[in-house]
């Protein structure tokens, strides 16, 4: 399906908002050498429990877009619009995971996951049983008192994910999560987070530079343009779930990377 520059998505049926409407987002940056246009013209919805990678190149626009969808930055025209109400600033609804997980040094890996819930004043106690459940599930039974120095890159990133599900958000924005992980680490995380997506029901919206990763995890892949990011193309992924390391094999896998690769060809900088 070609959404090429639509001004507006088209009316849902029934009437139900999206959980994420970027509804004919423009943002310019002041800079010193004049306005400059990061994104034009986006449109785009994101339904509940929907797994959306965004790729595109460097300078694209993809974190900016991020920004703007959790309330950290007002676009320039245009609005985002979660579940029917404008986002004007961040809220718990949305959860949001960088490139590096960061972490209080000075508290343990448990104590970092319920930080979130410490600062809004819910129920420590609930909150340390969920989270012990949670980092056991990601792998991390036997580090709950560490300190976060004490694990690795992977580590800190599966710890980061829980957190970010404390609060119960129902969007997960993700900034290039996994970009400072060697691949087969990155793999596996990537196979964990298909699992805790698939599990939880809460959509994701993910960048990415790598398209296997946007292929492997998301229901829909949304290539932009070359700054001023548009939208070029939005494309389904309707592989079978739950994915695991078999979806990688499968011939329509590498059918769909293709076809995102093809908007790349004369570019570099995208895997
Ligand atoms: N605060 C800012 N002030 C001025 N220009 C900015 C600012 N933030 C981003 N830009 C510019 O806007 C454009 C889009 O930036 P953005 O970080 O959203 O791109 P991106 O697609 O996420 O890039 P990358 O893939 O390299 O992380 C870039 O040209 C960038 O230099």
């Amino acid at each position: 399906m070609h959404a090429a520059l639509a001004e507006r998505p088209a009316p849902r049926p029934g009437g139900t908002p999206p959980l994420m409407r970027f509804d004919a987002i423009r943002h310019d940056f002041d800079t010193a050498g004049g306005s400059l246009r990061a994104l034009d013209r986006i449109s785009l919805d994101i339904d509940r429990s929907e797994f959306v990678a965004v790729v595109g190149s460097s300078g694209c626009g993809k974190s900016t877009l991020l920004r703007i969808a959790a309330g950290l930055l007002a676009p320039s025209e245009g609005r985002a619009v979660f579940s029917g109400t404008p986002v004007s600033a961040p809220r718990p609804e949305i959860g949001m995971i960088f490139q590096d997980a960061v972490m209080l040094p000075w508290f343990s890996v448990i104590e970092n996951v319920v930080l979130p819930v410490r600062i809004a004043g819910g129920d420590m106690a609930a909150a340390r049983r969920e989270a012990a459940e949670r980092l056991d599930l990601v792998g991390l039974a036997g580090f709950h008192d560490a300190a976060p120095g004490a694990l690795s890159g992977g580590m800190r990133q599966r710890a980061s994910i829980v957190r970010a599900l404390m609060m119960k958000p129902r969007l997960l924005l993700m900034d290039e999560p996994f970009g400072a992980l060697d691949a087969l680490t990155r793999e596996r995380m990537n196979i964990e987070l298909a699992r805790i997506a698939e599990e939880s029901g809460i959509a994701v919206l993910l960048i990415t530079h790598s398209i296997s990763e946007a292929v492997f995890l998301a229901d829909r892949v949304v290539v932009m343009t070359p700054r001023p990011g548009r939208i070029a193309e939005e494309i389904a992924v309707p592989l079978a779930r739950p994915r695991s390391e078999r979806t990688l094999l499968e011939p329509d896998f590498a059918a769909i990377c293709h076809r995102v690769r093809r908007h790349f060809q004369s570019e570099t900088g995208i895997e």
